[in-house]
């Protein structure tokens, strides 16, 4: 059985939309995209998603909705219920009256229910990818390995559902015992981002599930459609109804504010931006929540002149390219030392210049449309600037005419250190390279950030290897690997990159509180 949407088949709005868009947007090798205009086939069915709270769904008190849109053709895909503070607040009541049940359900049965929805996000990777590659841009092929990886979320903490114990001790000095038992937090706030529209929601539904809590989600305004549908699993999958609330909204400070400001909420927790990032945090104060924060990067990707060639390209393009650039893991700048760095960056920039760039369904692409014309003008300002501060730019370096918001995948070698792009996120396929020529040079390039989420360490020599992962200041490090995210290893960062870890053995711990009883034994 396929997703059921309100009532339609999203299998076939799927179906229907991927008829639709054949031929939209290929890629054209002249630079140009080349829109097909498809609307007297498009026949696009009036989708119309709406809220859930408390396992129904309902329209949106205001009655309002908003457009999402493809960004690799501006095409709008469907319209999407937007939430008052009013409903938010409906949603949180829902989380709040399923709290108690929901916490006494025996772990097992928490556990069964992420197994199977693990299994129903897997079979369904088909229809998922259609719907994220649609509402992000991003190649079909990436989206089914986001979907693959935020599976594997569910799965992870299905097995973790069963693990959470505590101890007992004898207090040293006798006369008592000491029980520590591990308890859920209680209702979460999660904000999750557009970029990874699935795997984020999945990296804190999963553990919150494990541990007894229930939720009230709030995704991206560009990207709702892909957490409907994980809603749609994980009612099919047996959650039981208020354990897991959406709300979707253009007004998200407004909705998040309530929410953060009631006493009921226990916890938030947020991918995005530093600068939201720190808003809720100063928000989460007032009522002390717990808080866990995934925030912006700028991982360096240090190349050294003993490191292999190949691997540190290969390690390059995974680095920089997964998600079109568009994660807080990228590789955002290449240090690369000096004696290697002309090989490298024409190596990078050959591998770069074959990616075929287009719109995410079309067969063939590798690299979608950004996600919006902000992002790419960022991008665009970014190039810009780093050319002004003396780089020459080896391939690309522009964006691709036509509808949709493409930018090339871009080389720019010779980047200078008071170069913007080597300080900001650049969330696009563009690879700065600069030079270094020793290894204190090296990390303190690396370090010369507020961020510190992760780091691409490429060597041959295991002691150096070691000796620089110490002295980065990140909570990830790739050593000769381009990608550091996996659901068995505690993702996060330091410094403006946030706290908490999410995944691992670490990831249901944010959703567990410490309780310790103190038990009177006689002494004689
Ligand atoms: O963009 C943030 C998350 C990226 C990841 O989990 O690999």
């Amino acid at each position: 059985m396929g997703l059921a949407w309100h009532g339609m088949s999203a299998a076939r709005y799927v179906r229907s939309r991927r008829a639709a868009l054949a031929g939209v947007g290929a890629p054209d090798h002249s630079g140009r995209m080349t829109y097909i205009d498809t609307t007297a086939q498009l026949a696009l069915p009036a989708v119309q998603t709406r809220l859930l709270v408390g396992g129904a769904w309902r329209d949106a008190a205001s009655g309002r909705t908003f457009a999402v849109e493809d960004p690799g053709n501006g095409d709008e895909l469907a319209q999407v219920a937007d939430a008052s503070v009013a409903d938010g607040v409906a949603a949180l009541d829902a989380a709040v009256a399923a709290q108690a049940g929901w916490a006494a359900t025996p772990p097992r049965e928490r556990g069964e229910i992420l197994r199977r929805a693990f299994d129903l996000v897997v079979e369904r990777q088909d229809e998922l990818a259609t719907i994220m590659t649609l509402e992000m841009g991003k190649s079909l092929a990436e989206s089914r390995a986001e979907i693959t990886y935020a599976a594997e979320f569910f799965r992870w903490f299905a097995e973790e559902a069963v693990r959470i114990s505590g101890r007992f001790s004898a207090a040293p000095g006798g006369g008592s015992r000491l029980l520590t038992m591990k308890q859920p937090v209680g209702p979460c706030l999660f904000v999750t981002p557009w970029n990874f529209p699935l795997a984020m929601g999945t990296r804190k539904i999963g553990p919150a599930i494990a541990a007894g809590c229930t939720m009230v989600v709030k995704p991206a305004s560009a990207t709702p459609l892909s957490m409907y549908a994980l809603g749609e699993i994980l009612a099919e999958a047996g959650l039981p109804d208020g354990v897991l609330n959406i709300v979707t909204t253009r007004s998200s400070g407004d909705v998040t504010g309530a929410l953060l400001a009631d006493p009921r909420l226990r916890k938030v927790s947020f991918t995005g931006s530093t600068e939201i990032g720190r808003s809720i945090v100063e928000q989460s104060a007032a009522n002390l929540l717990r808080v866990s924060m995934e925030l912006g990067g700028n991982a360096p990707f240090l190349v050294f002149e003993d490191a292999d060639l190949d691997k540190a390209v290969d390690g390059a393009m995974l680095a920089k390219m997964r998600n079109v650039g568009e994660a807080c893991t990228a590789a955002n700048r290449f240090h690369v030392h000096a004696s290697v760095a002309d090989e490298f960056a024409a190596r990078l920039a050959d591998r770069m210049s074959d990616l075929t760039v287009g719109h995410g369904t079309a067969d063939g692409t590798d690299v979608g449309p950004l996600v919006d014309d902000a992002t790419r003008e960022k991008v665009e300002d970014l190039v810009a600037d780093a050319v002004r501060h003396g780089g020459e730019v080896v391939t690309g370096g522009e964006r691709v005419d036509g509808p949709g918001h493409y930018y090339r995948p871009t080389v720019i070698k010779g980047v200078s250190r008071d170069a913007r792009i080597l300080r900001e996120e650049v969330f696009g396929p563009v690879a700065p390279i600069a030079t270094f020529d020793d290894e204190d040079e090296a990390i303190r390039a690396a370090n010369d950030t507020e961020y510190g989420l992760a780091a691409y360490v490429f060597t041959r020599d295991l002691d150096r290897a070691l000796r620089v992962a110490e002295r980065l200041e990140v909570g990830m490090v790739g050593l000769n690997a381009g990608v550091v995210s996996n659901p068995a290893a505690p993702f996060g960062g330091v410094k403006a990159s946030g706290f908490g870890r999410e995944g691992g053995a670490e990831g249901i711990e944010e959703y567990l509180e410490t309780k310790y009883v103190a038990i009177a034994v006689p002494t004689d």
